[in-house]
């Protein structure tokens, strides 16, 4: 458990009442736009159901990019009161005071239950939950800044897919490494959740993963509502390296889509890619039911069939001859499979693992092959071989 003792606190000030921190009408905006939104949706009613039957709970959030802001709202239409960090204050004051994340999320109301803050000693005061969602590659400087703010005990969840470059540390063992925490106390979200469908409350599930079933049941209880079903499991490295590997293959898919390959081509990325996945996850101890649910095939497929994923995305302007550095200046959000190529690949070599696709993703991003190359090079040695 967390060695640090816990600060004392000044007596907090009176909240609303539940229904005033929801809106029985739930979201803010205009009818019109409620409506719109509803379309094709799970309903106000149910989630009014939910919230006025669930426990007060307070959590904390950190990061309001697209999938820190949509999973604040899955914890807050579950019935949780939740408070989000956001770098600028200006974004702050529009979630707060609009119910709104245009940059993100343009066109989704945000339940009255959502605020956000720019302090994070003021998101994480009282915090009985910590979901973090930024990017890989900053989350170790952004953990620095709240080591001594994190209260004792309380489970922290990571909610992002990618590597660190230079460690490979999945982004729970940089939590455990930067907060100094009981690794049981650490959980991880993952699964097919683009964040913009489930923001418009299109039903999805996930799964969450932690060493300690009791942690893992205790998130997902409140990460759970009408839309967004989490299952348990106590396999975080299968659940993690899920995460992280469809977004290589997402990133393959995008790079033949952009050269105009058709489905066949897709299908045997989508196949082997899997097949390469799950040797490399089983080879650092996941297990491999792990890669066939969910956080494996399921994100893959999700990540790798949609124009909302930015892996695939970025892999599309590559497959159309955009050079990587100018797929990077036009991508406004992460793209975490960019970052996590080179680790996973030196990981792979540790173990004596083949990854013939995303060994040619790094040499399309590294501008080595051509991407129109890609396709038929799904073996590393093109000798007959067993599938
Ligand atoms: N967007 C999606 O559909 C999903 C994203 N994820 C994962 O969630 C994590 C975060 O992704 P998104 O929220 O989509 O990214 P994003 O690019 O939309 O937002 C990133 C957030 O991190 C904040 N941040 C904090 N420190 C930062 C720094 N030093 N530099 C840059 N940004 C900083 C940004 O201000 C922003 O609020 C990623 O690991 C991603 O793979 C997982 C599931 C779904
Ligand atoms: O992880 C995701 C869906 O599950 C989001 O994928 P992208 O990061 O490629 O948008």
């Amino acid at each position: 458990m967390n060695p640090r003792s816990r600060d004392s606190k000044p007596p907090k000030p009176s909240k609303p009442s539940r229904s005033e921190r929801h809106g029985r009408r739930d979201n803010s905006g205009p009818s019109a736009s409620l409506s719109a939104l509803n379309a094709g949706s799970v309903t106000t009613e149910a989630i009014s159901i939910v919230q006025a039957q669930a426990l007060e709970r307070r959590v904390a959030v950190l990061g309001a990019g697209s999938w820190g802001t949509t999973f604040a709202k899955v914890l807050a239409e579950g019935g949780a009161e939740v408070q989000m960090w956001a770098r600028r204050p200006e974004l702050a004051r529009e979630v707060t005071e609009t119910h709104r994340n245009t940059d993100y999320l343009p066109g989704i109301n945000l339940p009255i239950g959502l605020t956000a803050s720019p302090s994070i000693p003021a998101v994480l005061d009282g915090a009985e939950q910590i979901y973090v969602s930024v990017p890989s590659q900053t989350l170790r400087e952004n953990l620095r800044d709240i080591r001594d703010l994190v209260p004792a005990g309380v489970p922290v969840v990571s909610l992002m897919k990618g590597v660190e470059k230079g460690t490979g540390l999945r982004m729970s063992q940089v939590i455990v490494e930067e907060l100094g925490i009981d690794p049981a106390l650490v959980a991880v979200a993952s699964g097919p959740n683009l964040a913009l469908e489930i923001a418009k409350r299109q039903p999805t599930a996930a799964v969450i993963s932690s060493e300690s079933l009791e942690t893992a049941t205790l998130v997902a209880a409140t990460a759970t509502n009408p839309y967004f079903h989490s299952f348990v499991n106590t396999d975080v490295i299968g659940t993690e390296f899920g995460g992280v590997l469809k977004n290589l293959i997402a990133v393959a898919i995008g790079i033949v889509d952009g050269v105009g390959y058709g489905e066949n081509t897709k299908a045997s990325i989508m196949t082997r890619g899997l097949a390469e996945m799950t040797s490399f996850a089983v080879s650092f101890g996941a297990q491999p039911s792990t890669m066939a649910g969910l956080a494996g095939l399921g994100d893959l497929i999700a990540t790798c069939q949609s124009p909302l994923s930015r892996n695939n995305t970025a892999g599309r302007l590559l497959g159309q001859g955009y050079r990587y550095d100018d797929v990077v200046r036009q991508m406004n959000q992460t793209a975490e499979g960019l970052s996590s190529v080179a680790p996973i690949l030196e990981l792979a070599r540790s173990r004596g693992v083949d990854m013939p696709i995303v060994a040619q993703v790094a040499e399309v991003l590294a501008g080595t092959l051509d991407p129109r190359d890609i396709a038929p090079h799904l073996t590393e040695t093109g000798e007959p071989q067993g599938e």
